[in-house]
């Protein structure tokens, strides 16, 4: 599990450890870390020309360090300070004594326009709102040299806890972070301006000791091991239906092919059978077989583990009600987001796993499409806190929240742009009710679904555009990747 913690937890421990060491070893630590990435990211440091952008907190302080390290090994290095009056001042004691030089905001352009690095240490894990007039000035002129930035701990402008971004904010190739990784990491918009993201080791461990230690506010990526322990493997035991039997009901007269995708992900998610209840049964079987259909309600189908519900349903919401009374796990999608009950949603005593897009979160909490995409985290929160229901927020950063939407939230580590695709959400959901009808609880359901779903893209793209049915086809690629074989 890669495990990314709040602002607040990672300064209690930072105390806790400070407590135990010398004074400044921390900052050493963290400046000789971000040198190495510097060299790397230079290839040659000797007559190399880097410059700082250092800000008034201990990010600068980090900067400072680091640019005495690659002056001490031949590098012409500048610092612009942004506020000179309240800069790290043994970092710039140390700085001026390596021979490092110092230059005014008023300087930096031309500083600039001969780098080979900017290193941004204008603010880290203290930053509080957008950045002010002056930094974004400064970051703005970044972007117009087109040189490369190595980000100290975090981009600056990027909120640490979340990912948003209030107006400017630093665009680096590589970040390098200290001690823990920040939830605004691995969150878009903030996790596509940290570029790549590089750890170094401070020596805080596993980081929850400090505070109330239980590391709450934290974002986790399941990483491959996890999501091996995770998969539902058959066994010597196993039968169809203890495998798991997922319902689906999807698809209409207009939308014949969500129905055909959905049950297609079911069935490379595992399942040990799928039935199938609607309106694009012969378009099922053509394709799958296997498929057991029926025409009545749900409740009348025969014995599910899990239902799946809504991808191109229509205006289906007869149905839609059945199967949300149903006393088995149920994951709504699409079309049932919009004709779902709240009160309905709420009340049922199984495990709910919804997952909308940005577009359906936004008309579920009635605000802007653009300000769940600002604001993932808090949205998919909200969501999960409203609806008493385990959410997927689908899109660029696909997470999912626990119901009630307290807890650490999962964070996708595979998703893919390839994946913008029609229809690829249809696969997901299915995928994912496969995996709740094997007994996965909705959270494991959701982030094991997103990852292979993810994975499964990598595989059928290989750096071309793809079809939703491409991605389901490639679910047996990304199973055995999982599991190593
Ligand atoms: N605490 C520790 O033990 C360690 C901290 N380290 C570094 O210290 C950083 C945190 O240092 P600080 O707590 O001093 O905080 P920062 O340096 O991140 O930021 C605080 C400073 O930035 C200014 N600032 C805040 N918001 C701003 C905005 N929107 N626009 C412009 N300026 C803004 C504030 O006036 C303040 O002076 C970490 O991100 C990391 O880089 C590392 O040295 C490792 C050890
Ligand atoms: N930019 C992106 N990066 C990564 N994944 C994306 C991106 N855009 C969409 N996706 C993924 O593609 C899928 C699209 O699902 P959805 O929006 O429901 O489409 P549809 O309704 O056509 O099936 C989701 O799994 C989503 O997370
Ligand atoms: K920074």
């Amino acid at each position: 599990m890669r495990t990314a913690f709040s602002v607040e937890t990672v300064r209690a421990a930072e105390l806790e450890l400070m407590a135990r060491v010398p004074e400044g070893a921390l900052m050493q630590r963290a400046a000789a870390g971000l040198a190495v990435v510097c060299a790397e990211v230079l290839g040659k440091v000797y007559g190399s020309r880097v410059v700082l952008l250092v800000g008034s907190g201990d990010n600068g302080g980090d900067a400072l360090y680091a640019g005495v390290r690659l002056a001490r090994r031949g590098a012409g290095v500048f610092a612009v300070l942004l506020s000179p009056e309240r800069v790290h001042a043994g970092g710039l004691a140390a700085f001026r004594g390596a021979g490092g030089r110092v230059v005014g905001i008023e300087g930096a352009e031309d500083v600039l326009r001969r780098a080979d690095l900017v290193v941004d240490g204008i603010v880290g894990i203290g930053g509080k709102g957008g950045l002010r007039e002056s930094a974004a000035q400064l970051v703005g002129a970044v972007r117009e040299s087109g040189v490369p930035v190595v980000a100290v701990d975090l981009p600056s402008g990027v909120d640490a806890d979340s990912g948003e971004v209030a107006g400017e904010a630093v665009r680096a190739d590589v970040t390098v972070t200290f001690g823990a990784y920040k939830p605004g990491l691995l969150i878009d918009p903030g996790r596509e301006y940290a570029g790549v993201v590089r750890f170094v080791d401070i020596g805080l461990g596993g980081v929850p000791g400090g505070g109330d230690g239980s590391g709450e506010g934290a974002v986790e990526a399941l990483q491959y091991a996890d999501v091996a322990s995770l998969l539902p493997l058959p066994t010597g035991e196993s039968d169809k239906y203890r495998r798991g039997v997922v319902g689906i009901v999807a698809g209409s007269g207009r939308y014949p092919g969500a129905a055909v995708l959905c049950v297609a992900g079911a069935l490379r998610g595992g399942a040990g059978a799928v039935r199938y209840v609607g309106h694009a049964a012969d378009a099922v079987i053509a394709r799958f077989p296997e498929t057991l259909v029926s025409a009545g309600p749900p409740s009348k189908a025969g014995r599910v583990q899990a239902w799946v519900v809504g991808p191109g349903l229509g205006d289906d919401s007869e149905r839609l009600e059945d199967v949300v009374g149903a006393d088995v796990p149920v994951l709504i999608d699409a079309d049932g987001l919009r004709l779902a009950d709240e009160a309905a949603v709420r009340g049922r005593s199984a495990p709910t796993l919804l997952t909308p897009h940005a577009g359906e979160a936004a008309a579920l909490l009635g605000v802007a499409r653009e300000e769940v995409e600002r604001g993932r985290l808090a949205a998919v929160r909200e969501l999960a806190g409203r609806y008493r229901a385990t959410v997927l927020l689908k899109g660029s950063t696909t997470l999912v929240a626990a119901a009630g939407g307290g807890g650490a939230v999962r964070v996708n580590p595979t998703g893919t742009p390839w994946l913008a695709t029609a229809g690829s959400g249809d696969v997901l959901s299915g995928l994912a009710g496969a995996l709740l009808a094997a007994g996965l609880g909705a959270g494991d359901a959701g982030a094991v679904g997103a990852y292979l779903h993810g994975l499964a893209a990598r595989h059928a793209a290989d750096g071309a555009p793809v079809g939703a049915h491409d991605v389901a086809a490639a679910i047996p690629a990304a199973w055995r990747d999982v599991r190593g074989d």
